[in-house]
């Protein structure tokens, strides 16, 4: 697991995060789901025709997505029906066995593309060497290398040898076989996502067995294989730890790409943090985000919460509890905050890999937190935070979007926070300073 030293970044700007005067009273909707955002541009890259994404993502993570498929030999261009975050994208596939020319792909600081962009360079003939953000060499891959350098592909870092960690430069064949393939996905569910997403497309499929501690954000794989079968494909994920993914077409498709409800967590924060409500309408039924869960994790913080007509309705009660969660994935850094804020004690747990996210979330949460006098305590696979009372200071990001929106959301209940970096929120959600001062606009 990495343990890299924290780094921050004195150049950035400090934003002063905006106290709740009131109780907040806001609708609201968020832009779209980055990581079915994500999926769809790869699976459109690799389908049997034209496709269409409404209402998708438009941020960093999602614009690194695109260059990297165009690089591959992709087409994507906006397109008109213009939504509340942003225009529609068109894609044309990469024309199978059509070679590129040696090329490289910016990965930034995005889990989803330097996990899922390097099997489809495989499939494509062609030099692709892929590097990102100064972090990015630090983030966990060696298990997708190692799972390409199983099925036949040729890997080389810039010595010539075989990488673990970014840059590496894949050179693909043009083709892969597939079969059978064992890998440890205990450190990142990404690395069973990004196989199975290029999987339809290898000659004989794919059955991939993780072998390894339990594998993390396991809803994150779930709707990996969904996106699939809504393609047309064939998964068959009946036998815990087993994926087996069918060869054959993805169908081209039009889809409208649900908002981000990771991304919504923070706004639903507000309400407890000011005891007042905010309402969320669209909020998808029977979704395959992690995202869904805020439904029930809200409710342990004290929260009422409804679902109505599509409308997600929070509120907060008097007083925020303690709460005890597992894995709570990509939403962990703003179920922090609360905890943070809250009554009494918590403990977060089955997050390690956490480590390995844009930064070490834990230490950073841990540090950043105490720095304003908070009391947290890491653990080997989460944290333990007590309640006392904050203080002004400088809440640092790390590069990290939802360390900056944890940051926004202790400035609800203590003035005087300054968030360093606010921009790292582009991330996922470039509008976020925005949305949140709109928030608390009534
Ligand atoms: O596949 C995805 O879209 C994601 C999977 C999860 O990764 P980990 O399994 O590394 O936590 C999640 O945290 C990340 O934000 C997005
Ligand atoms: C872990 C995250 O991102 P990534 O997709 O870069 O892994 C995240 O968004 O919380």
């Amino acid at each position: 697991m990495i343990q890299d030293p924290i780094t921050r970044n004195p150049a950035a700007e400090l934003w002063p995060a905006p106290t709740a005067q009131s109780p907040v009273q806001a609708t609201l909707t968020v832009p779209g789901s980055k990581s079915l955002t994500n999926r769809y541009l790869v699976l459109a890259a690799l389908s049997d025709g034209p496709s269409r994404l409404r209402a998708p993502l438009h941020s960093r993570d999602s614009a690194l997505m695109i260059a990297a498929l165009r690089r591959l030999g992709a087409q994507i261009e906006e397109a008109g029906g213009e939504g509340a975050f942003g225009p529609d994208l068109l894609v044309t596939p990469i024309e199978a066995g059509k070679p590129v020319a040696a090329t490289s792909v910016d990965c930034g600081l995005a889990g989803t593309v330097m996990r899922f962009v390097p099997p489809l360079a495989a499939l494509v003939p062609g030099t692709v060497r892929f590097d990102g953000d100064p972090h990015a060499r630090n983030r966990p891959m060696g298990p997708v290398l190692e799972a390409l350098s199983a099925l036949g592909v040729r890997l080389s870092d810039d010595g010539g040898s075989a990488p673990t960690a970014l840059p590496f430069t894949v050179h693909g064949a043009g083709s892969l076989r597939g079969g059978y393939l064992a890998l440890d996905a205990s450190a990142s569910s990404q690395f069973v996502s990004a196989l199975l997403l290029a999987a339809p497309r290898f000659a004989e499929g794919l059955h991939l067995e993780h072998i390894g501690k339990p594998v993390p954000s396991l809803e994150h794989i779930a709707m990996t294989v969904r996106v699939l079968r809504e393609a047309g494909v064939v998964v068959d994920d009946s036998v815990p730890s087993h994926w087996i993914v069918s060869p054959g077409p993805i169908r081209a498709f039009d889809v409208q790409v649900e908002q981000d409800l990771s991304n919504a967590g923070p706004f639903l924060a507000a309400a407890l943090v000011s005891h007042g409500t905010v309402r969320i309408p669209g909020w998808p039924e029977g979704t395959s985000q992690v995202g869904d869960s805020w439904r029930q994790i809200l409710q342990q913080f004290g929260a009422e919460v409804t679902l109505q007509d599509g409308v997600l309705s929070v509120t907060g009660g008097p007083q925020i509890r303690g709460v005890e969660l597992a894995d709570t994935s990509e939403l962990a850094p703003t179920v922090a905050a609360l905890c943070a804020l809250a009554e009494g004690p918590s403990r977060l747990s089955g997050i390690a890999h956490l480590r390995g996210h844009e930064t070490d979330r834990l230490a950073a949460l841990a540090a950043e937190i105490n720095g304003l006098g908070g009391d947290v305590e890491e653990t080997a696979d989460g944290l333990l935070i007590r309640p006392r009372p904050l203080r002004a200071g400088v809440f640092h990001s790390y590069a990290d979007h939802r360390m900056a929106t944890a940051g926004a959301i202790l400035g609800l209940a203590v003035p005087g926070i300054l968030v360093e970096d606010i921009a790292t929120t582009a991330k996922t959600m470039p509008e976020f300073p925005q949305l949140w001062h709109r928030m608390l606009e009534h």
